[in-house]
């Protein structure tokens, strides 16, 4: 740690030490891992191999690793990974600077490798993977430190901060130090979609320790080998991370921005961080609100698929599987949309409370229920009510919608295969039309359950979302069962972006709800109907300059913008719809080279 601290190194390497000899044998175990993923692997090695590649083409040259997610038409003209092998082989990085076009991918083809799912698999394997640092760690060994060891990171300006204490991530449980993946392939969609400039961003672990008692025993894991900080003890390593980092970036005079997006956290944490931050600091968490947005906008795309309007949103029976930071999240909002629909008083609120029966671990969530989470009571359902409705504390997955008949069955569980057969059955009973399922948990394997099966069990009438990509669904009628993306991915790079834009201090709810309402109307009524509700892939960049216009006008609304660079909060305020969407394209970030010689022709 000495030399690292003369070499100005603390935070820009993960925490533990490793002697060369420790390297190698970690560099040797994690070739083996390929091929006994090849051999006996749930795992797709093909995805992590896509993955080591571009990962190598990102630390070489970000140009051209943007350049080939960002744009659209790869797939009409280099339908395989020809391109990416080529990269790996081509020995000259100027020869790559000419022939661009060549490398022009697609992000629907390569999101799934740096993002959902493979990015599961990539921080399940991160201390083998590791090769070059990008971000920076800050440890409980660093307590005192992280003032002075921010000023090690090289660049001046930080626009965004994605930051996760690795407690829970996607539906993989505690990965520790390794679940800097998902900050980084976050960030990844932060440029590829909101054109976030790459230089600007920065990838952060927060490392308190892990309770994954594999990773305490693994002698190459490249964290700290000790249990996590709990209580007090946590929330001054995280404070002191926060107020580190807006020391360093503070937004006022040098008009340099930064933003971080807390990336899963343990729900315990998640709630209470969120609290104590979200009016002090420009910050939100991408579980609790990212999620409830997409989920909202989700939920409205199924009434109107119905061909209902949108008014009859606050009818709708909603069945809920998982009561953690993302389905808490999206309890409260659809709990408030309700209520604004209703008339927005206390009446509506409490009425609105009704609409949802939330089924966790434990099973039925009652006010009969021990220890019950206390952000989750608002939802616990009486006792005297529930048994009119031939349910009782505890009662299954499988019962609960045969009794309540929902219109809509959505999965935050991280349990993969939960919506079985007996519980889709169940859901022929739905009181709707067109009932909705929403299998949101991530990644793939830990889906509620596979368009195949819902489209099996109940036919084509149906709406269905996942939050992992799957393939739509051959119904074998020549119709076909759409398989929706339903993931905060929509959501997150438009309220980072739209929040730097307009220079609010804070992201308010109203900021967060002009999100959901954006993308809820993004889609056609005719692709509804079809059952498309939310956009597809490709036009990730389009939605997200929509939903950061729609953020940027609410904040001046609201009152909160203070302006970006040279468009101060008067010149916003004059802008109309169609100028600040131009306001926003103009400022996202292309993957161009800049011209460093002019010569005369
Ligand atoms: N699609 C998206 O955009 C999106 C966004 C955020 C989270 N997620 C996914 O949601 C999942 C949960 O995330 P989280 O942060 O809320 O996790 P969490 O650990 O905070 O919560 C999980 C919840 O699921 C419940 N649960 C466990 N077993 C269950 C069972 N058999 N039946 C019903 N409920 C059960 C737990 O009691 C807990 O309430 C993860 O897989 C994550 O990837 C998806
Ligand atoms: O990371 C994702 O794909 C979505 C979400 O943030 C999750 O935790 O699953
Ligand atoms: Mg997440």
């Amino acid at each position: 740690m000495t030399e690292r601290d003369r070499l100005d190194l603390r935070g820009l390497l993960p925490p533990t030490v490793m002697s060369s000899e420790q390297q190698i044998e970690r560099f040797m175990v994690d070739l083996k891992r390929l091929e006994v993923h090849a051999r006996d692997g749930p795992s797709d090695p093909n995805a992590l191999a896509m993955w080591r590649i571009l990962n190598r083409l990102h630390d070489r040259n970000e140009t051209m690793y943007y350049k080939g997610l960002m744009s659209s038409d790869l797939g009409r003209h280099m339908p395989d990974v020809r391109w990416l092998k080529w990269v790996w082989t081509c020995p000259h990085h100027k020869a790559i600077r000419h022939m661009p076009d060549v490398l022009i991918a697609k992000i629907a083809e390569y999101a799934p490798i740096v993002y959902t799912p493979t990015v599961g698999l990539v921080c399940q394997n991160y201390s083998g993977l590791f090769r070059r640092p990008r971000g920076m760690y800050f440890s409980a060994a660093d307590r005192g430190e992280m003032m002075s060891m921010v000023y090690n990171w090289p660049a001046d300006q930080v626009d965004m901060i994605v930051v996760t204490d690795g407690s829970r991530i996607l539906g993989l449980g505690d990965l520790g130090i390794q679940g800097i993946g998902i900050a980084i392939g976050k960030l990844d969609l932060y440029v590829a979609a909101a054109g976030m400039n790459p230089q600007r961003v920065l990838p952060v672990m927060i490392d308190v320790g892990t309770n994954n008692e594999r990773l305490l025993k693994d002698p190459l894991y490249l964290g700290l080998q000790e249990h996590r900080l709990d209580g007090e003890e946590y929330v001054e390593v995280v404070d002191e991370f926060m107020e580190a980092v807006f020391t360093r970036w503070p937004n006022v005079i040098v008009q340099v921005l930064d933003l971080p997006q807390f990336e899963d956290f343990q729900s315990k944490w998640a709630f209470k961080l969120l609290q104590r931050y979200r009016n002090i600091y420009r910050m939100f968490n991408d579980d609790v609100q990212g999620t409830a947005g997409v989920a909202i906008a989700g939920l409205l795309g199924a009434v109107r698929a119905q061909g209902k309007p949108l008014i009859d949103f606050p009818k709708m029976k909603i069945v809920v599987a998982g009561a953690g930071s993302a389905g808490i999240g999206v309890l409260n909002a659809a709990r408030k949309t309700m209520a604004r629909m209703l008339g927005n008083n206390e009446y509506a609120f409490e009425s609105a409370r009704s609409q949802f029966w939330v089924v966790d671990a434990k099973g039925l969530l009652t006010e009969e229920r021990d220890n019950i989470d206390p952000d989750a009571l608002p939802f616990a359902r009486k006792v005297k009510e529930i048994g009119r409705q031939g349910l009782r504390e505890g009662a299954s997955l499988e019962e609960v919608v045969r009794q309540v008949k929902p219109d809509v069955l959505l999965g935050l569980s991280a349990v993969g295969g939960l919506f079985s057969k007996e519980v889709l059955e169940a859901l022929k009973c739905s009181t709707s039309t067109r009932p909705a399922i929403f299998a949101m948990s991530n990644p793939t394997k830990n889906a509620e359950c596979t368009p195949e099966e819902a489209f099996s069990v109940l036919g084509e009438n149906i709406i269905f979302a996942s939050g992992s990509p799957f393939k739509d669904v051959d119904l074998g009628n020549g119709h076909i069962g759409h398989c929706n993306q339903g993931n905060n991915m929509y959501l997150f790079p438009g309220i980072g972006l739209g929040t730097l834009l307009s220079g609010s201090r804070i992201i308010s709810d109203g900021m967060l709800q002009a999100a959901a309402e954006c993308l809820a109307e993004y889609m056609t009524e005719e692709e509804v109907l079809k059952g498309i509700i939310f956009p597809p892939i490709s036009r990730i960049r389009d939605i997200t300059k929509k939903v950061a216009a729609a953020v940027v006008k609410e904040a001046i609304e609201e009152d909160l913008a203070e302006g970006y660079r040279e468009m101060d909060a008067r010149e916003l305020r004059k802008l109309n719809q169609e100028e600040i969407e131009t306001y926003v394209q103009n400022n996202m970030w292309s993957p161009e080279y800049p011209t460093l010689v002019y010569k005369k022709d």
